[in-house]
């Protein structure tokens, strides 16, 4: 496995590559371009520059999350072609500098959501959460309390000037249900992972989180049978999981366990995030510290599946708290995102040690 943190770039990353580099174990920073439009090309020399900071900060850039999917793709609107001939593009311009892994997501109108973007835990740090009744509310409620409440940094996929007229963009997809959802997925799929085998690039789905239609919208990478679903529509190991189990174990009817183990014997996770979740009641739940005991998930399992199974990817810690004081991105604490880092190398430390 190789570890990487988040990364997002000189601009919007108050966390210098350096202190990155100093987490034990880090290998590698995950970065995305924040200043490109969703839908166009990502240009050489952006992706040039970003690449080359991570190597002279001594840290790998082999991963990035995400190359975001413009809604005409998801909806199916004849612009998806041109839109999907700039993704094919952008694929070939971030392998030219050594790119292997893209992570993206198919959720239409909203990533990840999120009820409280500073939930307080016992302990004094905070943390993020969702809880439904936190989306029982206007659409433009939702989007504002989201982006009021990011300490003044973007979102991935949340980006203000596309979500601005939310409204109309949910009216788009009036008439996108799962099944119509799925099909554009395999519409672009089908166009991008030929150029992903040509160039030696993985596409890396991440599921939805939480995984389980919100706001009547369809979702499709909800759980196992998605995923079966997903990579036998195009069955190439280039289409491949970001398995987050963070996201799937948002719902206790995944067995996040099993689902590790299954697609990493099939070799279709290239990139794995591992947080762990308190569920509270009724699948609401917040992030918590990543150790065992702190949540539902047990993480030692987690790893094992991975390591049991022969993973051989990336992986990050996904999301980390705010502790002694810092503040910063929600959801990307550097110091809960280091701990949590140290963590889980050390249960893959213990774990190839008992293999022998
Ligand atoms: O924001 C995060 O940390 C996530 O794991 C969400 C993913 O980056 C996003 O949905 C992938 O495109
Ligand atoms: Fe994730």
């Amino acid at each position: 496995m190789q570890m990487t943190m988040r990364w997002f770039g000189p601009d919007e990353d108050k966390i210098p590559l350096e202190h990155i580099r100093q987490v034990p174990g880090v290998e590698g920073v995950v970065g995305a371009l924040y200043d490109v439009a969703v839908g166009d090309v990502w240009p050489v020399d952006k992706i040039k520059h970003m690449v080359g900071l991570a190597h002279q900060a001594g840290l790998k850039m082999e991963v990035i999350e995400s190359v975001n999917i413009h809604d005409d793709i998801k909806i199916g609107l004849p612009s998806r072609d041109q839109y999907i001939e700039n993704y094919q593009q952008t694929i070939r311009n971030l392998a030219r500098f050594g790119v292997k892994v893209i992570c993206y997501n198919f959720m239409p109108v909203f990533d990840w959501m999120k009820t409280e973007m500073n939930y307080v835990l016992p302990d004094g740090s905070l943390t993020m959460a969702f809880e439904k009744k936190g989306i029982d509310k206007s659409l433009e409620q939702v989007v504002r309390e989201v982006l009021d409440n990011s300490n003044g940094f973007a979102l991935p996929g949340w980006e203000p000037e596309r979500l601005a007229g939310v409204q109309e963009l949910f009216a788009k997809y009036k008439d996108v249900d799962d099944k119509t959802l799925r099909t554009n997925l395999v519409y672009f799929l089908e166009r991008v992972i030929p150029v992903c085998e040509e160039v030696g690039v993985k596409m890396a789905i991440h599921p939805d989180d939480p995984p389980y239609s919100i706001f009547g919208l369809p979702r499709v990478v909800k759980n196992r049978d998605d995923l079966d679903w997903i990579c036998n529509a195009v069955d190439s190991p280039a289409n491949g999981i970001t398995l987050c189990t963070g996201s799937i174990g948002e719902d206790p009817e995944n067995n996040v366990y099993d689902i590790l183990a299954e697609f990493t014997r099939r070799k279709r996770i290239h990139f794995a995030h591992v947080r762990n979740i308190k569920l509270i009641k009724d699948k609401d739940f917040y992030e918590c510290a990543h150790p065992s005991p702190y949540g539902s998930l047990d993480m030692y399992k987690v790893m094992q599946a991975l390591h049991d199974n022969g993973f051989e990817g990336y992986i990050r810690p996904d999301h980390g708290r705010f502790i002694w004081g810092e503040t910063g991105r929600p959801g990307y604490g550097l110091y809960d995102r280091a701990l949590g880092v140290t963590y889980l190398v050390g249960l893959w430390e213990a774990l190839q040690k008992k293999q022998h």
